[in-house]
């Protein structure tokens, strides 16, 4: 059920798409059929709609506000279901969001902190030094001299979401009901992955979290510098850390002017993305140029840790195993492996799939990453996969996302740069260390604190059990599904052999009282009477055993 604010904001939200000429989408959605007088009151949709679609829809994004900006720019990526005019004309898409005032800033700190700023820093800055739509970064000093960043959730951000986030569920379902493409393109699901990353990047507790493991990760490393955390100051509202002083990656004057080589940046580019996925299993999902800055020396600096992504142990290793498979152009194994993984259906014919994925690929290798789009690459094979029925795979949209940023980012720097050579290296290293004789000496090496921990107590435990088993004592639990059934089996047979004995027993006590010389008390058909009960009981013993199977 649909609540006033919602009402009013969605008369708002068809009004904008009147005002931007894209009126059908309202009269697409039948519910939304009161409304259509709206058009004529916006004269100008008939002129905006000489404006290229595509534009159209970035415009009305834009007017809708953040909420729908930070959508738009996440579609942007999915080439996988949109058209490729929207995409590219979504990824131009801009948060234009005025900053909120410095003092009311320095107003949220001091009141999460229950103190004064002039108490918590040497210095705070009231000019932002970025403004976005969920939160504002201010340039400060701790009372220790360490240069810090605060960054400040933006106030009243909260409810907005929440509303704004409701109605893109609402419209997902109208889509989804009464749009002919709304099954294919799973609006439901994209609006809850989108929901799902908003509400992280709301909480900054779990930002700084998200810095601290990165920076650990990457502690012993050249390649990647993640500002410290300064954890006493941070609450979910305000988050706390190392000031860095880089050049942004995009200032390419800046970079060749500190003699930066631009061929190895761009090599190390690659390697840190392939160290995050596969190494640490834990990546930084929101690689846009504005997060990223580069020393003098020519060692990264990222920002804005806010979206992380990881992949479950299984998708890992396909996802090595078919970037392996596609470096070296084995397009069989690609689509063995699709198959293996069920991203496509159990029953497809890999040669037919193999044959598809040959086509799409073998014309983009061994060209120098200019001349190559992931982008189209991906849309390519996803165009491939559908005719396949395969499955778009939730986890893997991060992943997709990051890979065209580190291509956009590559192809910015040095677009020269041989990906395929570059990559092929580190995965094949990966994956030795997965399989094979190295492998099983680094779980050796894994497992050897919690061996260790326990040698010290086999010789008390072989000890022991060798008494109990010397004194009859010893207990075996019986857990395994195979030992159930091997334990069931033997009760049986053990109770068949006691039916079996009992009845023997029956059955010679009734010959011999048949064969007794002078037995009178009671006669049946010229036998004793009891001879006949113990005969039966025998009888009925046999037949017991011979049931217990
Ligand atoms: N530790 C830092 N040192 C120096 N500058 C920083 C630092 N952290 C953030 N900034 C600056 O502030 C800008 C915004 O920061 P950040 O990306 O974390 O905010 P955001 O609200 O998530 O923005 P967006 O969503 O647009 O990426 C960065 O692009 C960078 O210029």
């Amino acid at each position: 059920m649909i609540r006033p604010g919602q009402l009013l904001r969605l008369l708002h939200i068809n009004w904008v798409l009147v005002r931007n000429g894209l009126d059908e989408v309202i009269l697409a959605t039948h519910l939304f059929r009161p409304v259509r007088f709206l058009r004529w009151l916006a004269p100008w949709h008939l002129l905006s709609r000489r404006t290229p679609r595509a534009v159209r829809i970035r415009r009305t994004l834009e007017d809708l506000g953040p909420i729908f900006v930070k959508f738009g720019q996440i579609l942007s990526t999915r080439k996988d279901l949109l058209p490729d005019d929207i995409a590219d004309e979504l990824a131009k898409l801009q948060d234009r969001v005025p900053p909120f005032s410095g003092d009311l800033a320095s107003a949220i700190i001091e009141k999460t902190h229950g103190r004064p700023v002039q108490d918590i820093f040497a210095h705070f800055d009231t000019v932002p030094l970025a403004s976005a739509s969920v939160a504002q970064v201010h340039a400060a000093t701790l009372n220790s001299g360490e240069d810090v960043v605060v960054k400040v959730l933006r106030p009243g951000i909260e409810p907005v979401i929440r509303r704004d986030v409701s109605l893109l569920h609402y419209i997902a379902g109208l889509a989804e009901r009464y749009w002919s493409e709304g099954r294919r393109l799973r609006p439901r699901e994209v609006v809850a992955e989108f929901e799902k990353t908003l509400y992280e990047e709301m909480d900054l507790l779990r930002e700084a979290a998200n810095a601290s493991q990165l920076r650990r990760n990457f502690e012993d490393s050249t390649l990647l510098h993640v500002p410290e955390v300064y954890w006493p100051y941070c609450r979910h509202n305000v988050m706390v850390m190392e000031r860095i002083y880089g050049i942004p990656v995009s200032d390419l004057d800046a970079l060749h002017e500190a003699g930066v080589d631009m061929k190895s940046l761009s090599e190390r580019g690659v390697e840190i993305f392939f160290t995050q996925v596969f190494r640490h299993n834990f990546f930084h999902a929101d690689m846009h140029p504005g997060n990223i800055f580069v020393s003098r020396e020519g060692q990264y600096m990222a920002v804005d840790f806010g979206i992380m992504g990881t992949l479950s142990p299984v998708d890992q290793r396909y996802l090595a195993e078919n970037f392996l498979a596609f470096f070296r152009r084995d397009y069989y194994r690609v689509a063995q492996l699709h198959v293996e993984s069920e991203w496509v259906p159990k029953g497809t014919r890999v040669d037919e799939f193999e044959s598809a994925i040959r086509s799409v690929c073998e014309p983009i290798f061994e060209r120098p990453l200019k001349e190559i789009s992931f982008g189209q690459l991906l849309l390519r094979l996803f165009q491939t996969a559908r005719r396949f029925d395969m499955e778009i795979q939730p986890q893997l949209v991060l992943l997709q996302k990051t890979l065209l940023n580190i291509e956009g980012l590559g192809r910015q720097l040095y677009p020269d740069l041989d990906l395929w050579q570059t990559a092929k290296p580190f995965l094949e290293r990966w994956m030795s260390e997965q399989v094979g004789a190295r492998a099983f000496v680094g779980r050796m090496k894994r497992s050897f604190p919690e061996w260790s921990e326990r040698l010290p107590e086999i010789p008390e435990l072989v000890h022991r059990t060798l008494q109990q088993a010397s004194e009859g004592k010893l207990q075996v639990q019986w857990e395994s599904r195979e030992l159930e059934k091997l334990r069931h089996q033997m009760q049986r047979s053990s109770q068949r052999t006691i039916y079996a004995i009992l009845g023997s027993g029956f059955l010679i006590s009734a010959s011999l009282i048949y064969g007794l010389d002078g037995y009178t008390p009671a006669m049946l058909g010229g036998a004793p009477l009891l001879s006949w009960v113990f005969g039966g009981i025998s009888a009925l013993l046999f037949l017991a055993a011979w049931e217990t199977d």
